[in-house]
């Protein structure tokens, strides 16, 4: 089932996005932009941090909406760094960055903050909190989103569903392995629908049958329509699930594979 929604202010005026009611009963949020832009757009991008250290030189890249993208290459590439660009975390020194039909070389406070609402954020550490049960974790970002707890309380119990843990709704942390919080953050990552998830080594603590069932659930969600953007040193996962290869070396790009 597809239904259309109006062009929104925080979306232009000559763009329009699709609300995509999935097979499993998520609604993703697709945006399009007339000019079929890419749904991230670099053109030499660069970013040197206060200290004078320069994380990306000369960046040119664009990503569709739909794709699964591996970002990889050594330590100190420039992954972690692209990835905090790409939801507002740092801004472009220059060089263009349009991502969500939102130039963020001016983006004001509000854009930014339209981009994070469309955007969902896996950590390697997933940086759940730990004096909040499960559901809290899994809640926030449809509380900063203003959602009522009546309304939120069947969204999260779907996707705890989704992710195998409906029955840990009141657990806290600490009382989940590390695969299970994983999944806590998977599922606060999609939660609100994104447009887009940004995974910093997903599965960076966890071990390689754990780590293939959070990219199951990622290349499942890709599948319904969100675009993954995943920074990985785990070389192994991408031949049981292919997808785009962007290989960084020192802050430039160094590769792009489109199916490895
Ligand atoms: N906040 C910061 N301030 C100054 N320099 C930084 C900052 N964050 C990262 N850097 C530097 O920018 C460069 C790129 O770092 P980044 O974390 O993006 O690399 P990475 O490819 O994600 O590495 P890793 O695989 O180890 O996570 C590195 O030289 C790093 O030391």
């Amino acid at each position: 089932m597809l239904m259309y929604c109006l062009s929104a202010a925080s979306v232009g005026i000559q763009s329009f996005c699709l609300h995509v009611v999935t097979f499993t009963g998520f609604e993703v949020t697709v945006f399009r932009m007339s000019s079929e832009q890419p749904l991230i757009h670099m053109q030499r991008l660069m970013l040197r941090y206060p200290t004078g250290k320069t994380a990306l030189s000369g960046l040119t890249l664009d990503i569709e909406q739909g794709q699964f993208v591996y970002l990889v290459g050594e330590s100190g590439a420039g992954k972690s760094s692209l990835l905090k660009m790409l939801y507002g975390g740092v801004r472009p020194s220059s060089g263009l960055l349009v991502t969500q039909q939102i130039d963020m070389r001016d983006a004001s406070e509000s854009r930014i903050r339209d981009i994070r609402r469309r955007t969902g954020i896996i950590f390697q550490d997933h940086k759940l909190l730990f004096s909040r049960c499960v559901f809290e974790n899994v809640a926030l970002p449809l509380r900063v989103q203003g959602w009522k707890t009546e309304r939120l309380i069947p969204r999260v119990r779907k996707v705890l569903q989704y992710v195998g843990l409906e029955d840990r709704l009141w657990s806290y942390p600490e009382a989940l392995s590390g695969g299970e919080q994983q999944r806590v953050a998977i599922a606060r990552a999609m939660t609100a629908n994104p447009a887009v998830i940004l995974a910093d080594e997903p599965t960076g603590n966890l071990d390689v049958e754990t780590a293939r069932s959070v990219l199951d659930y990622l290349m499942d969600l890709n599948k319904q329509g969100t675009t993954v953007i995943m920074a990985t040193h785990d070389l192994h996962l991408l031949k049981s699930h292919p997808g785009r290869v962007v290989q960084l070396h020192a802050g430039s790009l160094a590769g792009d594979y489109s199916e490895y």
